[in-house]
């Protein structure tokens, strides 16, 4: 026991595409909960992922969308949300990629809607350093670089990947927030719900069986959840999931030759729904085409998106 006052508060994960913000909360929870691709833009939607430290602290960590042009509907509403939260914050992890070398127009736009939307300290976190030989060399680096145009209040190193500084994290990030109590009983874990999280398994086996074929044009709809207990003939957890794509030809690649893709997602999404639930899982997947889903109001409402 310390005599160190119990802190709290609510932090935003922000960084380009692709910097690890999925596999950093995967590594904070000790659990994979946070749907991680090698490709950018899957997150979509802010999710909030509480940790609690008895005697320290609780922090609530919110994963933000990646940032970039809001082209579409879906686009829009996403940065609706993210600029919502910055609000809210007490604190900002920047997130970066140690190999850096300089800011591109992403960074641009990320720095000044992170400036106009928020007045929260910010960390830089300066992830992936398993693949710098020198990371002191990239903390220079990085720090004159974003130092020019973030006031940093703090500079971490980590690997979100071998969870190198993983813990460093949370320590700077406790010590940052104002004092105060719980905001979550100390057993909640995050906001999202089991539905949540099948959905986001089934996007990530898409993501990952159909490559480059199949854009971020996919959403991933459950419409029926019956856990064992309301479907006792089967015991098992029952699901059925509607695929939306925008164009037929996307619909025929997910499903295959002879329905084989379809098959092999919904084994690959079905074993790791099985893995985080501890039930058998009967998972049942439709394909179905929507022209401009990503435009239409209609259907992002229904999506859960707007
Ligand atoms: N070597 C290495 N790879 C990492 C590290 N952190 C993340 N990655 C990889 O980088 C890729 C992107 O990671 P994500 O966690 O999905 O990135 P993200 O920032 O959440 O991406 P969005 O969902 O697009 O916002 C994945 O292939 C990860 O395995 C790290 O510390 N070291």
């Amino acid at each position: 026991m310390t005599s160190e006052k119990f802190r709290s508060g609510m932090v935003a994960l922000v960084g380009k595409p692709n910097v690890g913000k999925s596999t950093l909360i995967n590594a904070l929870l000790g659990w994979k909960f946070s749907i991680v691709s090698p490709k950018p833009q899957t997150t979509r939607r802010c999710t909030r992922y509480v940790i609690t430290r008895e005697s320290e602290g609780q922090v609530v960590f919110i994963d933000t969308p990646g940032l970039h042009k809001a082209l579409h509907l879906l686009g829009k509403a996403m940065e609706k949300q993210l600029c919502e939260v910055m609000e809210k914050v007490d604190l900002i992890c920047y997130i970066t990629d140690a190999r850096t070398q300089s800011l591109g127009a992403e960074d641009d736009i990320m720095i000044e809607r992170m400036k106009k939307n928020s007045s929260a300290p910010v960390v830089l976190v300066i992830n992936k350093i398993d693949l710098v030989r020198d990371p002191l060399e990239a903390k220079e680096r990085l720090v004159a670089l974003y130092g020019e145009r973030i006031d940093i209040k703090a500079v971490v190193l980590l690997s979100a990947l071998t969870g190198d500084g993983v813990e460093e994290l949370l320590s700077t990030v406790i010590g940052m927030l104002p004092e105060g109590g719980l905001l979550y009983p100390p057993e909640y874990v995050g906001d999202f719900t089991e539905k949540f999280v099948a959905e986001e398994i089934i996007r990530e086996k898409i993501l990952e069986e159909t490559e480059q074929e199949v854009p971020h044009s996919v959403a991933v709809v459950i419409e029926e959840f019956k856990s064992p207990e309301e479907y006792p003939d089967r015991n098992s957890l029952f699901i059925r999931a509607d695929i939306y794509v925008e164009r037929q030809g996307q619909k025929g690649i997910l499903i295959g030759k002879g329905g084989r893709m379809l098959k092999k997602i919904g084994q690959k999404a079905r074993e790791e729904i099985e893995k985080q639930f501890g039930y058998p899982v009967y998972l049942d997947l439709w394909v179905k085409v929507r022209p401009g889903w990503r435009n239409s109001e209609r259907e992002l409402k229904r999506m859960g998106y707007l």
